[in-house]
């Protein structure tokens, strides 16, 4: 499988604001991935620099192996979808004619392909684009970013503003997209979104990359949930042992158990401690980010 983005060692400041601190990572052709962290941890800015908007303080990003802000890059910005996390169009100007505008500047669109859009995200194309909905305006940049058939479509938090069924359209899309071999990046807060479509994420943190994995080795290494009603008293000083985390221990107890040792511990625990209910379940992607920013302190923060 061929690179299709390749970030090394990626370094962007804005003033004293240290946004991206030697981030590398790269996307295979034809993979979904989820770029995830917090607010201001620096997912924007990696975009941006991807596709060429800003230019690295040092390290480089490179799209199919050059760097969009060469002025040469043209060529391969033709085979880039960008959806941007924010977003103005003309208000005065229908959806329709903003459409063939934008299929004249990017080279051509296939009708096809356009129909085949607009069935996934129906829009009042004859409208004027002011009048839309955010949730329209959302769709219409959708249509955009895949409409001149791109091998790569660059998404920032590209559900924003849908509807659940919306959501569900866009995210079935994406994976039948992928399918046919496009390449799609993302970042994304909703984690079940993330869960569902991507095959790898990256997880970013203060401008740092803390994890890089696929979706289900991560979930793997990452556990089970167990949760659990006992009738005696349970301290959770004797349920921390080691492969367990204590979530919650008021009431109903909630532990993340790391291995199969652990657990069999935990389990006959909670048998001694007069079980009366249980739940084992693998822990989901919202679980395992929130492990990983829980001592993060406030947008951005260092944890
Ligand atoms: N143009 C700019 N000038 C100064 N600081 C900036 C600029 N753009 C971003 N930053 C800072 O860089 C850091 C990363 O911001 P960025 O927008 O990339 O985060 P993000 O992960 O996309 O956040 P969110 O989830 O809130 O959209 C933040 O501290 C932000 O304030």
């Amino acid at each position: 499988m061929g690179v299709v983005i390749e970030v090394e060692g990626l370094v962007k400041r804005y003033g004293s604001v240290e946004a991206l601190r030697g981030v590398s990572f790269s996307v295979l052709s034809g993979e979904v991935f989820g770029y995830l962290g917090p607010n201001g941890a620096g997912k924007t800015t990696t975009i941006r620099v991807l596709m060429g908007f800003s230019r690295p303080t040092s390290g480089s990003a490179r799209v199919f192996g050059v760097e969009l802000y060469n002025p040469g890059a043209s060529g391969v910005r033709r085979r880039v979808g960008y959806v941007p996390g924010e977003f103005e169009f003309y208000g005065g100007v229908s959806g329709g004619r903003m459409l063939d505008y934008w299929c004249r500047l990017v080279g051509g669109c296939s009708r096809g392909v356009v129909r085949e859009l607009l069935e996934a995200f129906p829009l009042p194309l004859e409208r004027a684009v002011g009048t839309y909905s955010r949730g329209m305006k959302q769709m219409l940049a959708l249509v955009m970013a895949f409409s001149h058939e791109p091998d790569l479509v660059v998404m920032d938090e590209p559900t924003t503003g849908l509807d659940p069924l919306a959501r569900g359209r866009v995210l079935d899309f994406v994976r039948s997209k992928a399918r046919e071999g496009v390449t799609v990046f993302f970042s994304s807060h909703v984690l079940s979104e993330v869960q569902r479509v991507a095959d790898r994420v990256g997880l970013l943190r203060s401008g740092v990359l803390v994890a890089l994995e696929d979706v289900s080795s991560l979930l793997r290494k990452s556990g089970k949930v167990v949760k659990a009603r006992v009738s005696k008293n349970l301290s959770p000083d004797r349920l921390a042992v080691d492969g367990v985390r204590v979530i919650r221990s008021n009431g109903e107890l909630e532990l993340v158990v790391t291995s199969g040792k652990a657990l069999e511990s935990v389990l006959r625990m909670l048998l001694d401690a007069g079980l009366e209910d249980l739940e084992v379940r693998d822990a989901t992607l919202e679980e395992v980010f929130m492990h990983f920013y829980e001592r993060t302190s406030g947008p951005g923060g260092k944890g």
